[in-house]
């Protein structure tokens, strides 16, 4: 099968990303670091991009990473403690790393587009991380402009939203043309995935951020409203959105600019595996006016405004309802 050694390197790493992120978690030290333009970061973030980031260098020497962090903050002198707590999880899943490999590894993420190349967001909904809700581990792999590959950790998702109660974690993992498959981190019990093909009608309903920065939730809700959704939407953090919309738990997934923030562009790496899980489960995604996602142009979507992502067969409704409203 294509992209075979691919997925497996793919899974692999983000398995080893997730047990790094929930070891920090239960030890307790999941804190904010504030990033340069005031986003916040945690160490978990870090070492989850050194261990992808090592792993792709391992099997594919040749192949570019464009991954959300870098090391910047982690070389100055008064992050020692964070840098060598960050060496030390690692050390758990790559034996004898020094905190100067640790660095190096992260830094591998600052590659450029372009060809094929990997794009990784080692903790997507980094907020949520933080408040103790939904986070997402995705990497992607880029080929001819397509996303080929994706591959989402959703370490705090429950196998089934309507029993919140049982098993969490759960693994996402789509190859162009080869449709999406859900593994259960703890069971490893994996199934196909195909319930964006039409909308589930006693799930009829939205999907969208919790932060109400990241998205203009009124207009979103209006939307929503206008295809006969009820009016209240899942908040939920991270990619792990468009997984829910996959699963037919939601049927739409909308990410709409406020006007105030007019110059905001989304980042390949906050949607580049996302997408591709959702349209492997029969589902559709493009911009706010109906445009394809642009992954291979530049690590910003600087031709895109917006995200739709919606279970195929009410996607139509979704574009003109917009149309409509902007
Ligand atoms: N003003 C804004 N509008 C839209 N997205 C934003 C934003 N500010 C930050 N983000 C992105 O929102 C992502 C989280 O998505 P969500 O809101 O769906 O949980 C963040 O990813 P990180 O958490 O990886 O930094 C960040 O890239
Ligand atoms: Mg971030
Ligand atoms: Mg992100
Ligand atoms: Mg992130």
């Amino acid at each position: 099968m294509a992209y075979e050694l691919e997925k497996q390197v793919a899974i692999a790493s983000v398995i080893g990303a997730i047990k790094l992120c929930t070891q920090i978690q239960n030890d307790c030290l999941v804190a904010a670091i504030e990033k340069p333009d005031f986003s916040p970061v945690t160490i978990a973030d870090l070492g989850a991009q050194a261990i992808i980031c090592q792993a792709i260098a391992a099997d594919f020497p040749q192949d570019a990473v464009v991954g959300e962090e870098d090391a910047k903050l982690l070389r100055q002198p008064h992050m020692s403690e964070q840098l060598e707590q960050i060496a030390s999880y690692v050390r758990v899943h790559i034996p004898e790393t020094s905190a100067e490999t640790v660095l190096e590894w992260i830094d591998r993420g600052n590659g450029q587009v372009g060809g094929r190349f990997w794009t990784l967001d080692p903790i997507d909904g980094t907020k949520g991380f933080l408040r103790g809700d939904q986070y997402a581990i995705a990497l992607a792999l880029i080929e001819d402009g397509e996303v080929k590959l994706g591959v989402m950790g959703c370490p705090a998702l429950p196998l089934d939203l309507n029993q919140p109660q049982g098993e969490r974690g759960v693994l996402f993992v789509a190859v162009r043309g080869q449709g999406t498959t859900q593994i259960a981190l703890k069971s490893g019990v994996s199934q196909p995935i195909l319930g964006a093909r039409t909308a589930n009608k006693h799930n009829f309903r939205s999907t969208e951020s919790v932060e109400s920065r990241h998205g203009n939730l009124p207009l979103q809700r209006a939307i929503a409203q206008a295809v006969g959704m009820a009016p209240e939407p899942l908040s939920i953090d991270s990619m792990a959105k468009y997984a829910v919309v996959a699963r037919g738990e939601a049927a739409l997934y909308l990410r709409l600019p406020w006007a105030e923030y007019p110059d905001y562009r989304e980042n390949i790496w906050d949607h580049a595996a996302g997408a591709i899980v959702l349209e492997e489960a029969g589902g559709r995604v493009s911009d706010m006016y109906g445009k394809p996602l642009e992954f291979a142009a530049n690590a910003k979507m600087l031709n895109n405004r917006g995200i739709i992502a919606s279970s195929s067969d009410i996607y139509d409704a979704v574009l003109d309802a917009l149309q409509e409203k902007v």
